[in-house]
């Protein structure tokens, strides 16, 4: 497995394998690996001939400093996980490689309405952190597929609308969410969280899964409140939000009937803010 700081010595690498018609794919990480990136890897392996993975803890898209400066950084875990995955080649370059003017480099795209909803009303600004580095490691790579994980639903959605504004040629590929075996979706924050906030944790999954195994039952609100009334009393667990939404658009659902519906949660437990969702239909 090659490892690559420079933008340059990637494209060196990549240059002679598109030229003899390698389908690329690209997996975009902050490192922390779990098994949650194993099988975007995987993933990549059964659609591309040469993966790359990168990992890069990106300062333009966190909104709390504490959050960026905790971001675990395991670098030497994560390279015997990619090695064994048999990923081709990593990407991990630092800031000034990626910003050579500073994190504070100007960028603004339209991302539609759905930008301002959700993970985009508690973390402002955040998506355009994200489609800013992605941009910039689409770039760098020119991939002719990516792979994203569900459990960041909107940023998937985000991506696609950044990929539709510069209309790159690049297929996304969505990933579904690995769990742990309780339910709890794999998460590179996970580590934050004490004994206690690993119980508590539970309630997102559980809360999602009573929606889709009562959605024929109640109504949206009473679906909705259902699944909130789960939070009620859990000491340590803070609900941000908790939203049944069009998949398309992510405002809320107005029927049952909408074609494609989610569940979405996003809620601090301890210190640790956790989001996952589960489709509806
Ligand atoms: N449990 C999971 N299952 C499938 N894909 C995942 C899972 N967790 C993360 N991913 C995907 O892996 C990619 C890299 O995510 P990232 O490095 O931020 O890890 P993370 O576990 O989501 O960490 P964080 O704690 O920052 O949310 C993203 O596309 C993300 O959606
Ligand atoms: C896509 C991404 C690697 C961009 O920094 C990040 O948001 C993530 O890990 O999901
Ligand atoms: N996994 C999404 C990246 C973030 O939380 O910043």
């Amino acid at each position: 497995m090659e490892i690559f700081k420079t933008k340059a010595t990637l494209k060196a690498f990549l240059q002679p394998l598109k030229a003899s018609a390698k389908k690329i794919a690209l997996v975009p990480t902050m490192g922390a690996l779990h098994n949650g990136h194993i099988s975007l890897i995987k993933l990549a392996q059964q659609n591309a001939d040469v993966i790359i993975c990168s990992i890069f803890v990106n300062p333009t898209q966190f909104t709390d400093p504490k959050d960026l400066e905790k971001y675990p950084r395991p670098i030497e875990h994560d390279l015997a996980m990619l090695a064994d995955a048999g990923c081709s080649g990593v990407f991990m370059p630092n800031v000034e490689e990626m910003y050579p003017t500073g994190a504070d480099e100007a960028w603004h795209i339209d991302l539609g309405n759905a930008e301002f909803l959700l993970e985009g009303e508690f973390r402002k600004g955040h998506y355009q952190g994200v489609t800013q580095i992605v941009k910039k490691l689409f770039d760098a790579v020119e991939p002719d597929v990516a792979m994203f994980g569900q459990k960041d639903f909107q940023q998937v959605l985000m991506i696609k609308n950044m990929l539709a504004y510069f209309k790159l040629p690049i297929t996304i590929i969505t990933c579904p969410i690995i769990r742990e075996d309780d339910g709890l979706a794999m998460s590179s924050r996970n580590i934050h969280l004490s004994a206690d906030d690993r119980k508590n944790s539970l309630v997102l999954s559980k809360s999602l899964q009573f929606v889709i195994d009562h959605f024929n039952d109640y109504s949206l609100t009473e679906l909705e409140s259902k699944a909130k009334s789960f939070y009620d009393n859990i000491e340590g667990v803070e609900l941000d939000y908790f939203t049944i939404a069009n998949g398309n658009t992510l405002e809320p659902a107005k029927s049952k009937d909408e074609d494609n519906l989610v569940a979405l949660v996003a809620a601090k437990v301890g210190s640790t803010r956790l989001i996952d969702n589960m489709i509806i239909k």
